[in-house]
């Protein structure tokens, strides 16, 4: 394949430095036979080869380089959401808010890459998905584990790994474990507000349910801003977090009718009936209620 960047012909103008010259004077390092490259450090080689369509569709690698990258920022989303739960689980709040603010920068990030599938058209994903075959996002294991650090449990959830072990292992610990919103309320606890011990101490693989108690230990912390500083700042890093999330729920069921209206999906659900009971759920409730109570 032609390199797009090949060095063009030098102009007549004088002052206009060859590329060749422009390379030598920069000293840039130009002999990898002995040093990593840039390629080598990126492990490249795994990366871009891993793009294998199945159909001759034209639209098939748009499709494929759409989901890998979208795994790639899921995979980056898991490494900060982990870090920050624990990191709030130690009373150390500084770095778990930047953690926090890059993982609703990356749900952002995911929201706007809608723009370019939606550049598919019907015929387009007619012509590639007889290929798929029973294959869904809905055994993305990296989305279930983002689903569940952010408290949104369900046991049925794990039954599509059941086939491979060692994925179902990574998928139930973050079943099992406390939930961001989880070691929310249980920082909330230690500095004194009323969270209730059916809400610090629960068992963290049931679903959440929102308390009334625990609306008013956040509603505490947003009538006395200046008092609780940090609490207050992570109600509000929570807020973005599920708002970004929503908006990435709203843009696949959108993507999701304009491309296939309301047949059946894949993965053997409704389709956009599914995905439309999705936008119903809240992850951190009470977060959202207080602003009605206030
Ligand atoms: C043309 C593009 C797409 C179509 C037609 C589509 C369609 C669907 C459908 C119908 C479902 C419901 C499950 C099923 O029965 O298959 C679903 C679920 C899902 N899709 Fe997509 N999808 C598309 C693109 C994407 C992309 C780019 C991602 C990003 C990784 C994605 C991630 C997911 C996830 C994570 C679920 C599970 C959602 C949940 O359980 O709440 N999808 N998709
Ligand atoms: N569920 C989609 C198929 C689909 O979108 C898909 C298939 C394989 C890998 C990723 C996919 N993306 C999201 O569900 C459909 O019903 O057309």
């Amino acid at each position: 394949m032609p390199c797009p960047h090949a060095p063009q012909p030098a102009g007549n103008d004088p002052a206009t430095p060859s590329p060749e010259s422009i390379v030598h004077e920069e000293r840039a390092q130009l002999d990898f036979s002995r040093s990593m490259s840039y390629g080598d450090y990126l492990q490249l080689d795994a990366v871009l080869t891993a793009q294998k369509p199945l159909s001759p569709a034209h639209d098939e690698m748009l499709f494929i380089v759409q989901h890998q990258t979208s795994e790639l920022w899921m995979k980056l989303m898991l490494h900060e959401l982990h870090a920050a739960t624990a990191h709030i689980a130690r009373d150390e709040l500084q770095p778990a808010f930047k953690m926090l603010a890059r993982v609703s920068k990356i749900m952002e990030q995911l929201v706007h890459a809608w723009d370019v599938l939606a550049t598919m058209t019907p015929p387009e994903y007619s012509a590639m998905r007889p290929y798929l075959g029973q294959s869904s996002g809905f055994q993305s294991y990296q989305y279930r584990c983002i689903e569940f650090a952010l408290g949104n449990k369900n046991a049925a959830m794990l039954q599509p790994h059941a086939h491979r072990p060692d994925l179902l292992t990574l998928v139930r610990a973050a079943y099992e474990a406390p939930s961001l919103y989880d070691e929310a309320l249980r920082l909330l606890a230690r500095r004194g507000l009323p969270v209730p011990a059916s809400h610090t101490a629960r068992d963290f693989s049931l679903p959440y349910e929102a308390s009334d108690a625990v609306e008013q230990a956040w509603l505490a912390v947003y009538r006395d801003p200046q008092k609780y500083w940090d609490l207050y700042q992570l109600g509000e890093e929570l807020t973005d977090l599920e708002d970004a999330f929503r908006l990435w729920r709203f843009r696949h069921v959108t993507t999701v009718e304009r491309v296939i209206g309301f047949k059946r999906g894949t993965g053997g659900t409704g389709g956009v009936s599914y995905l439309r009971k999705m936008l119903d759920v809240v992850l951190f409730p009470e977060i959202w209620k207080l602003r009605t109570d206030l």
